[in-house]
């Protein structure tokens, strides 16, 4: 494909977007569908559809003030008014490559799959944006964050003057992140495995399951991701499972499995034995969790599918050791690998989370012994969907108290042997990790005890 290919592919991809249920997913399907388009240029045309959503609140300022106002209203558009992908592609052709406008004007002639030539306002703006940062010196502080102005507000109020480092972290692509699955392998010699595959790797001092890999390796077609040697989970979602601290022959219930993410960790934890019961409201996911488990030798799990008006959380009250609630939430805390997600996310839908997360949490209530842990996370920078639904659920539940996490932590490091510092604020009964102060994605971690 010639680069002006490329950039018609970004467009056409850019226009589907505020129609698409999930961005990943509308690739995948247009990929999927032209299978003449080579590595090298899916690549491209990905970098620059993705590169256009990470900028989009800065493109979308920049765009504004050269008088382009046409929004299409998807989103929050307060700060970041959708466009069409033509202007914003124009806009980061000129503020992120820097080209000059002729050079922009050779890539848009016209030709064979190539976008259609400039119009006289499109020469006038490319005029008009020329030498201008993407970084300008005036951009409202939502804008330079690439956050909805309320969204940054929320942030703000749990982590302070935090909030801005780790916003602004959140902009970046994330790399990838392994976990060494300790059922059939330890790290040395996954990281040796992995080397033989062709894979440059490193391990990670945060998690001592953690192996940062370079760049973006096939991992489906290597062969130790193929054996269960490796999963792929980033470090705040493995000291999620590690803090959990499921032991050998306890009964566990992993409350919102998902795909199996976390229940493979805990199952590793287990060494396999005991009871664990992985649970979600959604089939599909649960079903996905079993060729995982299957790959990883973790035997020790069982699914359950929450339904309607279920009632196993009634035959199964009291039981468990351990029932870890990594709830549905903003996933604000993941925005580096999910960069559409900040501008689809509304104030309602930040209310009926909280609601779920409540009510998941007051299930997870009752199926804890005594003496029992609710291990409450979820991937979020917000207050309110962190400490604010803990402490709204101490007051409802009497019976629980917080377990400070920088303590567990010790615990668990005296046990093991071979935990590093504590990542977190030792003052903070929370841990709360972050791109910025963590390099991993944002998360929030409350362990609750029921009292003996
Ligand atoms: C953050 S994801 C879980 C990711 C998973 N634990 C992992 O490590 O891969 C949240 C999950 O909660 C599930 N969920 C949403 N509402 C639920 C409910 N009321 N009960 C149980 N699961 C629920 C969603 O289907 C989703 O799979």
């Amino acid at each position: 494909m010639t680069p002006a290919a490329r950039l018609a592919a970004a467009i056409e991809l850019l226009d589907a977007l505020p129609g698409a249920p999930a961005a990943d997913d509308l690739l995948s399907a247009y990929f999927r569908a032209r299978r003449f388009i080579g590595a090298k240029d899916r690549r491209a045309i990905a970098e620059r559809v993705w590169g256009v959503v990470r900028r989009r609140a800065r493109l979308a300022h920049a765009l504004a003030r050269a008088g382009v106002a046409e929004a299409t209203g998807e989103g929050a558009g307060d700060s970041a008014p959708w466009l069409a992908g033509r202007p914003f592609v124009l806009a980061d052709l000129m503020l992120a490559d820097g080209l000059a406008p002729g050079a922009v004007e050779g890539l848009f002639d016209g030709g064979p799959h190539a976008p259609p030539p400039l119009s006289p306002a499109e020469r006038d703006l490319l005029e008009v944006l020329a030498g201008q940062p993407l970084e300008a010196a005036d951009l409202p502080p939502h804008v330079a964050l690439e956050c909805p102005a309320w969204l940054a507000e929320e942030a703000a109020r749990g982590l302070g003057a935090a909030a801005a480092d780790e916003l602004a972290a959140q902009r970046d692509p994330a790399g990838t992140v392994l976990r060494v699955n300790t059922l059939k392998a330890d790290r040395a010699t996954a990281l040796a495995a992995l080397a033989e595959a062709g894979i440059e790797a490193r391990p990670l001092d945060l998690s001592p399951w953690a192996i940062a890999v370079e760049g973006r390796p096939n991992l489906p077609a290597a062969a130790p991701y193929r054996d269960g040697l490796v999963e792929v989970q980033d470090t705040s979602a493995q000291l999620c499972a590690l803090l959990t601290d499921a032991r050998p022959h306890q009964p566990v219930a992993d409350l919102c499995a998902g795909a199996g993410g976390k229940s493979l960790a805990l199952a590793a934890s287990m060494a396999n034995s005991g009871r664990l019961v992985a649970l979600d409201v959604d089939k599909r996911r649960l079903d996905q969790g079993a060729g995982r488990a299957k790959r990883a030798g973790a035997t020790v799990i069982t699914r359950h599918h929450l339904r309607e008006n279920d009632r196993w959380a009634d035959r199964n009250a009291g039981k468990f050791a351990r029932v870890l609630v990594d709830a549905p939430c903003s996933g604000s805390g993941t925005w580096r690998r999910q960069p559409a997600q900040r501008w689809r996310l509304t104030q309602a839908d930040l209310e009926r989370l909280r609601a779920t997360q409540a009510g998941l949490l007051d299930t997870a209530a009752g199926l804890v012994r005594r003496g029992g842990r609710v291990i409450y996370a979820t991937c979020s920078l917000l207050e309110a969907e962190g400490a604010a639904q803990v402490t709204a659920f101490l007051a409802r539940q009497p019976r629980f108290e917080v377990l400070p996490a920088a303590r567990v932590w010790a615990a668990l490091g005296e046990r093991r042997g071979d935990l590093g510092a504590y990542p977190g604020d030792p003052d903070d009964p929370f841990l709360r990790l972050g791109a910025h102060a963590h390099g991993c994605d944002g998360f929030f971690i409350a362990l609750l005890r029921r009292r003996g």
